[in-house]
This record gives C-alpha cells, structure tokens and sequence, in this order.
C-alpha cells in the first residue's frame, strides 16, 4: 500500500505528526516491574533486555537505582550488555537518586515529579516553586555528566495547564532532551491528548515523550493521537503490563503503526520477534496472551463466516488490515462450523487433494451445515465428511468412520452397497 493511498496513513496536513518517525521507549523493565505479577531476576530482566533490543526498541527504561541494591546491580549489568537500544533509568527529581543514577553506566536519565494537585499534596508535598527550583538543579546535575536528561510531569491531565507551561519552558531551557507527558491514571481521552500536546509543542523545542496508562482503555488510541499532534516517544511495555492494568502495549502499538506507517516500521523493527518476546515476558509474569490480543491473540488471524473466508480466499486485504506474514505468523480460514460457507469447503476439499464439481461441495456443505447446527465441529469431522463422501461418489472403499448428525461416529468403514 503507498504512503498516498493508504487511508489509516498520517494526516498530510498535520505538519507536526510524528507518525513516520516516532521512537519507542519500553519500560518493561520499570513500569512493567510495577505490575502486580512481576518478579524479575537479574537473569530475567537480562533476557528482557536483550529481546527487546534484538526486537529495535530505541530505549529500554530501567527501574531505579535507588529502589534496592539489587536493582542498582541491575541497571549496572544491562548497562554493561553492550545493547543496541539505549539505557535509561527512571528516578525521582531528587539529588540523592540523580546522583546514584548517573555512576551506573546509563545513558540517560527519565526524571519525574507529580504536579497535580493530588500528588503535590499527597505524594510528595511540594509546590510548584520547590518543583522548579529542584528540577533545575536535578537536570543541570545529570547533564553536567554528559547525560541524556528527560523530565516529567506525573499525573500531568489533571495538572493546572499554566503550571505545565511554565515548568515545561523552564526545564526547555536548560537543554533537556525531552518532557515527558503522563496520563497516570489513564483518565485522558485522544481529544484532551492532542489539545494538551498540540499546546506544550507550541512552547518548547525538545521533544516530547508521552506515558499512557490503560485504565480507560485508551492508552493505544492515546499514544497515536499523541504523535499527530507532535510527540515524539511513546512508552510501552510488553503486554502493557505496568501499574494496575498497565500502559500502552508494545505489540499493540506495533499493529497500531504499523497500519499508519508500514515502511517506517517494517524497516525499523523486527516485527516477527513480537510473538517471542510476549511469550518470554507472559512466562516471566506467569499471564496468558489475551485471546484478543492484536497480532497474537490466538484468533487474531482467524476467519469464520463463509462471507468472509470466500473474500479472504479470494484476496486477504478484503478482511485484513494486518498481514501475518510480517509478523511471521500464518492465517486460518475456520471452516468446521454452521456459517461456512461452500467456497470455504471447496479451499479444504482442494487442500484434501480430492475433485468434486461445485454442486457436489455444495451438498457436503449443506451437511456439515446440519450437523453444525446440533453440535461444535473440529476439523476431523469435516475432513471425514469430506472423504467419505468423496468415496461414496466415487465407490471407493469408505476411508473414515461416519459422521451421523447426532454426533456419534458410526463403526462403518465399509460401503455396504
Ligand atoms: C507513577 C509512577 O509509576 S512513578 C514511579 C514509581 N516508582 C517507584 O516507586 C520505584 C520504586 N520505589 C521505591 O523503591 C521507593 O518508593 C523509593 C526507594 C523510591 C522511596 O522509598 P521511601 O523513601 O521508603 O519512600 P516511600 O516510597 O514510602 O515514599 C515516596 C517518597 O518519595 C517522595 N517522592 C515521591 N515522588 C517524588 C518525586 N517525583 N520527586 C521527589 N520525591 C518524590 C515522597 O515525598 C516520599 O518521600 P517522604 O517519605 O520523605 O515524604
Ligand atoms: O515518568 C513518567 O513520565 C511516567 C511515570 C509513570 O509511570 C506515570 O506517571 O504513570
Ligand atoms: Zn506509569
């Protein structure tokens, strides 16, 4: 499909989208050790991390130094893996955690404060001022020592804007790499996303990162909205695990953009590694793949109605917006089941290696249609259905037990006639 035709493609007219070049930040190693199940060991967090790179996420943002000693052990040894993806590590605006952080071996440093009346009152007590003032020091600090430094508002959709504006150009200023927006309770919605990030873009030169949590169900809608209007960096952990119900899923926004920007992102990422990579942090948090899971939810690639199966037949794109192939996965056409269809029956009848006219496949469909409507089918039935009546017709010896419409095989393998 060409960038100009593709109609789920960036909007020409938004001159500020980052649609065709957005970067990933995964935090499966800070925000998903956050979630409930999670319980990393260092061995652990090592093979997330070098998935992760193997898989092109640009940073991989990693639990704070402060946290433990195990954690700053952890850092230190991703730091050491000699990995693609940059290191960062998540810290609070405070001097104590910058100054562990920037002694293990990162490349940057994400740090956030709560500037939401919520928090300034019942986190971490500060105002505004305070904020500032520790902020510069902070990030002045960090860059001293030739750091990346990002720096974030938490809870940022239910800060004051004016506050979010003064804090942002001030910590614009002096030199960050990137603000960070963060809707930490996933109340916002894409419309409140795109209105607050068109405004911040409007008043600093950095880039914007953006932090969508899932609460609302929004996160993904978020965080393409949120590169319409002009951000850069999205979070994402594998699976969106994170605090509570978690943050925007990396495979999910792959399918997302992917859609949007397919060379972009096909170039970028190695997208057939997504179903290795969520099977390895699935086993690690002991979570099953959802069923609806975009691109690998077991049914993701899956057609059932007859209506369906003929067009997929006859060319994919009719019911496919993502192909499997790119992610090395293959699709199935479900034909044991009352809403097949004859075209489908035909495909299976062709993959069996038997002839029969359309008429004749019209019949076993009408069969397997009746015995549909009194019980579920599985594959065998209808290849046996199939294969004896193909042996009827043919006067071959009947090859598989007979399937009855109450269901109950019959012990006849031969044709008595
Ligand atoms: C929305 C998010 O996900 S933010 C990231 C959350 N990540 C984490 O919490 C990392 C894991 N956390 C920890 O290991 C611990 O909470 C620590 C080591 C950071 C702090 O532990 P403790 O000193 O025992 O404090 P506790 O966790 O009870 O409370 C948080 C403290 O951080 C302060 N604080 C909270 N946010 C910030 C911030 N962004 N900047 C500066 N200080 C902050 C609070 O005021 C409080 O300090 P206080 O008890 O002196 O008032
Ligand atoms: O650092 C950030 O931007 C986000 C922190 C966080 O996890 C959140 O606000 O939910
Ligand atoms: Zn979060």
């Amino acid at each position: 499909m060409s960038a100009v035709s593709n109609p789920y493609g960036p909007n020409p007219s938004d001159y500020l989208s980052n649609v065709s070049k957005f970067q990933i930040i995964d935090s499966t190693l800070r925000e998903g050790e956050q979630f409930a199940n999670s319980f990393f060991t260092l061995d652990m967090k090592v093979q997330i991390a070098k998935a992760l790179s193997d898989f092109g996420v640009d940073y991989i943002e990693v639990t704070s130094p402060v946290a433990s000693e195990q954690a700053k052990t952890e850092v230190e040894t991703i730091c050491k893996l000699g990995l693609k993806s940059k290191i960062l590590t998540h810290i609070r605006c405070h001097m104590h955690d910058a100054s562990v952080a920037v002694e293990t071996g990162v490349d940057g440093v994400n740090i956030f404060i709560g500037t939401s009346n919520f928090l300034r009152q019942h986190s971490h007590g500060k105002d505004m001022s305070y904020i500032t003032k520790s902020a510069i020091e902070v990030i002045e600090f960090v860059k001293s020592k030739g750091l990346e430094v990002r720096f974030s508002t938490e809870d940022s959709f239910r800060s004051d804007i004016v506050d979010l504006l003064n804090i942002y150009t001030t910590v614009d200023k002096i030199g960050v790499q990137r603000i960070g927006i963060a809707d930490t309770v996933g109340g916002a919605n894409p419309r409140q996303v795109y209105e607050l990030i068109r405004t911040v873009k409007s008043v600093v030169s950095c880039d914007i990162e953006t932090h969508f949590h899932n609460d609302t169900g929004c996160a993904i809608a978020n965080a393409y909205t949120a590169l319409e209007a002009g951000a850069k960096f999205i979070d994402t952990c594998v699976l969106g695990i994170g605090e509570r119900n978690g943050i925007v899923p990396l495979g999910g926004f792959m399918a997302r953009m992917v859609v949007a920007t397919p060379e972009y992102v096909k170039s970028k990422y190695n997208l057939k590694k997504i179903r290795d990579l969520e099977n390895l942090v699935a086993d690690i948090v002991s979570v099953n793949i959802p069923f609806n899971n975009p691109i690998t939810g077991f049914c993701a690639f899956t057609h059932k109605a007859g209506i369906h199966a003929k067009a997929i037949l006859a060319n994919p794109s009719t019911y496919e917006i993502l192909n499997p192939e790119d992610f090395g996965l293959s699709r199935y056409i479900h034909f044991a089941n009352r809403l097949t269809g004859w075209n489908a029956i035909k495909s299976r009848v062709e993959q069996l290696n038997l002839t029969l006219t359309d008429n004749q496949i019209k019949e076993i469909t009408s069969k397997i249609k009746q015995i549909g409507d009194i019980r579920p089918l599985n594959i065998d039935d209808v290849d046996s259905i199939i294969k004896n009546f193909h042996a009827t017709v043919n006067n071959l010896e009947l090859p598989e037990p007979e399937i009855t419409l109450e269901g109950e095989i019959s012990r006849k393998r031969q044709r008595t006639d």
